[in-house]
């Protein structure tokens, strides 16, 4: 029969088992989650990259026709010019001005507001805080993208300086785009998504010097590229709102471990008390007939083998019957749980006691050292029982019949020996009456 240890073990390893695999779901389901959560918000990264890139490049791609326009016209009156410049200007979004600077030296402003009139004329070479920017793009031959910087009239803005060559590799000046920075970066979403990351927008090629957004990144969790004709930037992000791991599905997880546990516990515990009950005598508590005959096949087939000494006693109660007619039928049930409570006390560790019938008692010794043993154990259980017992304000004398069967002297199954056992008991009993 199961013992209750083995209950609580086999509980608690299902408790564990079911907790592991219960904990690897939920871990399972935070990790698909947390995936989608990177996704939609690469999702939206890419979104704001691509909304960068495309106003600025079309805004950008425009300036490219004015410089073409030169290249192919360099005697081109001025009044041609700021009409290309004024067309330029009128179908691009976010333009502050544009600025042709034939020979090095600011000739024509569009448009030609109060606050910028005053920079024509002005020579690239005698401005040190511009000359640097104007001579590498001379020396690189392309575009070079210039800023952010603090413009006159508010706000931030990115400068683009071309130097145009002429066919014959002659230079003839450059032409310059102001943009409005802070209208692309609204008008692309950067702001907006602001509330769900650090973002910032950085160029690699100036020691990633910050172009929007905040100051320091410790670990950008996203880097993209943002490319600005020949420039690379980099956008990069950390979402503000780092992904929880949610404490119900962790209780949820051990609530099914518990509720798994349990249940194992309780079908194990039902299975046990209907094993009890199927070899124990619900009365006494003692084990019933069929636990005993299966004890004893054990017990014989040791002695078959090996020889080994046991005593199967037979144990009936004299005038049991009087007992129930006389005080009724509890007080009969009150002295066949006193006379198994004797027995067993008297018994030794390894015997065993068992009630097979009514009033009918089996013990099995099976562990003995010679044949006085068995009498003095005989002589033990019965003195036992017949001492007085005290039972719903009574004192009564229980007397007893006892038999021993004796293996190798006649039938030697389980049943033969019980019978055997029976009739020494009945003997001995007619012997008593009479
Ligand atoms: N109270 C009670 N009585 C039982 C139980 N099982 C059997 N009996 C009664 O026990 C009695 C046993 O009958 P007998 O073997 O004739 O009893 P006895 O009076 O001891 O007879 P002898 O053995 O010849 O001395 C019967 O009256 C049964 O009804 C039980 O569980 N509880």
């Amino acid at each position: 029969m199961l013992r209750p240890i083995w209950l609580w073990l086999t509980a608690s390893l299902v408790f564990l088992a079911v907790l592991v695999l219960a904990e690897y779901v939920v871990r399972l389901q935070e990790l698909h989650a947390r995936e989608a959560m990177r996704a939609k918000q690469m999702a939206s990264l890419t979104e704001l990259r691509t909304a960068i890139e495309s106003d600025l490049n079309a805004t950008l791609y425009l300036g490219g026709g004015l410089v073409s326009f030169i290249r192919a016209r360099p005697d081109a009156s001025q009044g041609d010019i700021d009409a290309l410049m004024a067309d330029i200007y009128h179908n691009s979004h976010h333009l502050t001005h544009l600025v042709t600077s034939p020979n090095l030296v600011i000739r024509d402003i569009y448009p030609l507001t109060p606050s910028n009139a005053n920079v024509l004329g002005l020579d690239y070479r005698k401005v040190p805080a511009q000359w640097p920017a104007v001579e590498a793009a001379i020396a690189a031959r392309r575009t070079v993208i210039d800023g952010p910087v603090r413009l006159v009239q508010g706000g931030t803005a990115i400068i683009s300086r071309t130097p145009v060559f002429l066919p014959g590799g002659k230079l003839w000046g450059m032409v310059g785009m102001v943009l409005d920075l802070d209208a692309v970066l609204a008008d692309s979403g950067f702001h907006r998504l602001s509330s769900q990351f650090a973002l910032r927008l950085v160029n690699p090629d100036k020691k990633d010097s910050l172009i929007a957004g905040v100051d320091k990144l410790p670990s950008a969790q996203f880097n993209l590229p943002v490319r600005v004709l020949g420039d690379t930037w980099q956008l990069q992000a950390s979402p503000l709102e780092a992904p929880s791991s949610s404490l119900l599905s962790h209780a949820v997880a051990l609530l099914v471990a518990l509720l798994a546990a349990i249940m194992v516990y309780l079908i194990l515990a039902e299975h046990r008390k209907v094993q009890f009950l199927a070899h124990h005598d619900t009365l006494t508590g003692l084990p019933n007939r069929r636990h005993f005959i299966g004890q004893l096949e054990q017990v014989l087939s040791q002695w078959r083998q090996r020889r080994r000494p046991f005593a199967l006693f037979y144990l009936d109660l004299n005038g049991f019957k009087g007992i129930n007619d006389q005080y009724g039928h509890q007080m009969g049930d009150a002295v066949l749980v006193e006379v198994a409570k004797r027995l067993r006390q008297a018994a030794r560790g390894h015997d065993l006691v068992a009630r097979i019938g009514g009033d009918e008692f089996v013990l099995l010794l099976s562990d003995l050292a010679s044949t006085k043993d068995a009498d003095d154990a005989a002589r033990r259980f019965c003195l036992a029982v017949q001492k007085p017992m005290s039972l719903q304000g009574h004192t009564l004398v229980v007397k007893v019949a006892i038999g021993r069967a004796r293996p190798g002297q006649g039938r030697d199954d389980a049943d033969g020996l019980i019978r055997q056992a029976d009739m020494a008991m009945y003997r001995q009993k007619t012997e008593l009456t009479s």
